[in-house]
């Protein structure tokens, strides 16, 4: 990928805050068009990776190009091509729904008719038309964050960073904000997504890295993460009742890592490698044993974590 190409290009970011190293040598490249998954326990170092890129911390070390241009704190036509969506809330709580996007949106668009136009659209993606006259306490949590993302989209920009986007909201509210991302990004958007769930950051993200203690531990497409670990899937039989000499000998094949039962379920995480299910179901098959429901999990990125760093991604969430 050629320097133009990159929405974003992080060279080498260190940023400490005293003795703590919260970004630590971090270098990303995000295409234009990309959903770039940040997944990372809560304190790995996400939001500050963020506020550095929008120049809203100084840090000690590193280079940022958005765009292809280098990033000061007052290059202000690249971050009128930028929306944020930040992790808090930030509307104010005197002006109505419409009167808030509107005067984020006239931040960057000062033709009346057309902010009116842009305000009308961001107001009617974000599903809160019925609330426009609502003021900001008058709201849910959920539609909270719906206007937060309102506010930071109105102006149509080309790069939106979303920063949890999705934490503490109810699921209808959740759905939408995913589903607005993967229309946002179909219409052109690069995404830049911040999470600590996995299933979200799996469901949207073209890319993705996994960040821990302000590093990258991981980077690659879901599948690539999953590839580069040794766990396979995780199996689950409904079998009843079952002898300890059947349990040895599904414990005995090639990629079986453990092997339990559990309340009248064969459990078996297996390491990666083909045929594993055939294989656990082929020792029941042989031994007579009649089995009902089988389900077979493929690794998580959790598991990625898990393996890299010994941790889970949620142990802090
Ligand atoms: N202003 C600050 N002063 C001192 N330490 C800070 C400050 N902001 C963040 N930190 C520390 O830097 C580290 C990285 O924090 P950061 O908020 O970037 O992580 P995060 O991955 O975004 O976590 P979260 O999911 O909780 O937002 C943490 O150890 C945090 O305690």
């Amino acid at each position: 990928m050629g320097a133009c190409d990159a929405v974003v290009r992080i060279d080498n970011l260190v940023k400490r805050y005293g003795d703590l190293v919260a970004v630590d040598h971090l270098s990303l490249s995000i295409a234009r068009g990309e959903v770039f998954g940040l997944l990372g326990p809560n304190g790995s170092g996400k939001t500050t990776t963020i506020n550095c890129i929008l120049q809203l911390l100084s840090y000690d070390h590193g280079d940022i190009q958005l765009f292809g241009e280098p990033m000061r704190p007052t290059s202000y036509q690249l971050k009128r091509r930028i929306g944020v969506v930040p992790q808090e809330v930030a509307v104010f709580d005197e002006l109505t729904v419409r009167e808030n996007v509107d005067s984020f949106c006239a931040l960057y668009v000062g033709d009346r008719a057309l902010r009116r136009e842009l305000v009308n659209d961001a107001i009617a993606f974000v599903g809160l038309e019925k609330f426009e006259g609502f003021r900001p306490k008058k709201l849910s949590g959920g539609l909270l964050r719906r206007l937060n993302i309102a506010c930071g989209i109105a102006h149509r920009p080309e790069l939106i960073i979303m920063d949890e986007p999705t934490v503490a909201v109810d699921p209808q509210s959740r759905e939408s904000i995913l589903s607005g991302i993967e229309r946002l990004n179909a219409e052109g958007a690069t995404v830049i997504y911040t999470s600590h769930y996995m299933e979200e950051v799996e469901r949207l993200c073209s890319r993705i890295m996994i960040m821990d203690h302000g590093r990258c531990v991981a980077s690659g497409t879901a599948d690539e993460l999953k590839g580069m670990i040794g766990t396979g899937e995780k199996i689950s039989v409904e079998v009843g009742r079952m002898d300890e000499g059947i349990l040895e000998r599904v414990r005995s094949l090639d990629h079986v890592r453990t092997a339990e039962t559990d309340g009248g379920m064969l459990r078996v995480q297996c390491a990666s490698g083909a045929h594993n299910l055939a294989d656990v179901l082929g020792v029941l098959g042989d031994a007579g044993l009649a089995y009902g429901r089988v389900l077979s999990e493929p690794p998580t990125l959790n598991d990625v974590f898990l393996e890299i760093t010994g941790r889970a991604l949620r142990d802090e969430a």
